[in-house]
């Protein structure tokens, strides 16, 4: 079994960051670990209290698992002051590791910001180079690019833009347009588009967290980018369809319902 790291913020109500990544991690059949960012108090309709953690606490986190460990692949997600990222992206770059995926996470679903403004600068300069694959929004992409994005041919050409920070691999991710859901890769040379039917649900808490999860997680078992963006944009589009109505807000998406239904074991 391949073993994949998440460094990303902890979400109480289990739908995203941490949470989010572990559940795609063990529904694609690979051992999850984590190294905490950040205990953010959240539920389905906000994040009420965010504490990040000290740097040497992630740090240590980190080291110790490639002390002792193959990690076969790293998902990033909430990274959220310069001196976090410096610390994750200082790690990363002293351990060798492979197959990283990063989430520029800044705001939340809920309108929280996640990522400090100062500290977009650091992302920008230490954690999108180390990136096989970045994972932007299209509010995230707009922010990198520092431009507006409305039309799929935005995407594309923003996606061009955002590879020139230095990622092997771009997605821009299509949940925030309307029409089909559509996300575009870049790879340097071709622009590959992932269309996928856009779901009616209010149930998309973490959506961006279970894709980059699930990218990392199929990197890790040896696919390429290419077949890696695919079958993590099959996963996610399942996991929205069969999105859980937790809540009063935003309610999480369902990891296992393949695998339950398989099982026999589908609850109610
Ligand atoms: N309503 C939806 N129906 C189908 N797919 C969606 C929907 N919303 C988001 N997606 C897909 O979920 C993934 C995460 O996208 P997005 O929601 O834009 O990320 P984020 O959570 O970072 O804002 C992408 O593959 C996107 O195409
Ligand atoms: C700890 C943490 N990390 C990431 C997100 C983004 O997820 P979403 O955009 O679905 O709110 C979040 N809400 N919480």
């Amino acid at each position: 079994m391949k073993h994949v790291l998440t460094v990303a913020g902890s979400d109480s109500c289990g739908g995203a960051g941490i949470q989010a990544d572990l559940k795609t991690f063990s529904a694609l059949g690979t051992y999850g670990m984590s190294a905490v960012t950040a205990v953010t108090a959240q539920n389905t309709t906000g994040v009420l209290m965010v504490q990040e953690m000290p740097a040497d606490l992630v740090a240590a986190q980190i080291n110790c698992l490639f002390d002792d460990i193959t990690v076969d692949a790293v998902k990033i997600g909430m990274v959220s002051s310069s001196e976090i990222i410096a610390t994750v992206a200082g790690c990363l770059a002293a351990k060798g590791a492979r197959h990283i995926v990063a989430d520029p996470v800044m705001v939340s679903k809920s309108g929280h910001q996640l990522l400090q403004p100062a500290a977009c600068a650091t992302l920008i300069e230490l954690l999108l180079p180390l990136a096989d694959v970045v994972t932007p929004n299209i509010p995230e992409a707009e922010v990198l690019i520092n431009g507006s994005i409305n039309t799929l041919a935005d995407m594309k050409q923003a996606a061009r833009e955002i590879y020139r920070l230095g990622p092997k691999h771009v997605v821009i991710k299509g949940g925030h347009l309307a029409g089909e859901a559509v996300d575009v890769l870049y790879d340097g040379r071709q622009v590959e588009l992932f269309a996928g039917p856009r779901l009616a649900t209010r149930h998309t808490h973490g959506t961006g967290c279970t894709f980059a999860a699930a990218i990392a997680a199929y990197l890790a078992r040896g696919f390429t980018v290419k077949e890696a963006v695919r079958a993590a944009k099959a996963y996610v589009t399942t996991a929205i369809a069969h999105g859980l109505p937790l809540g009063r807000g935003h309610g999480p998406t369902h990891h296992f319902y393949a695998l339950y239904k398989q099982a026999g074991v589908l609850p109610e």
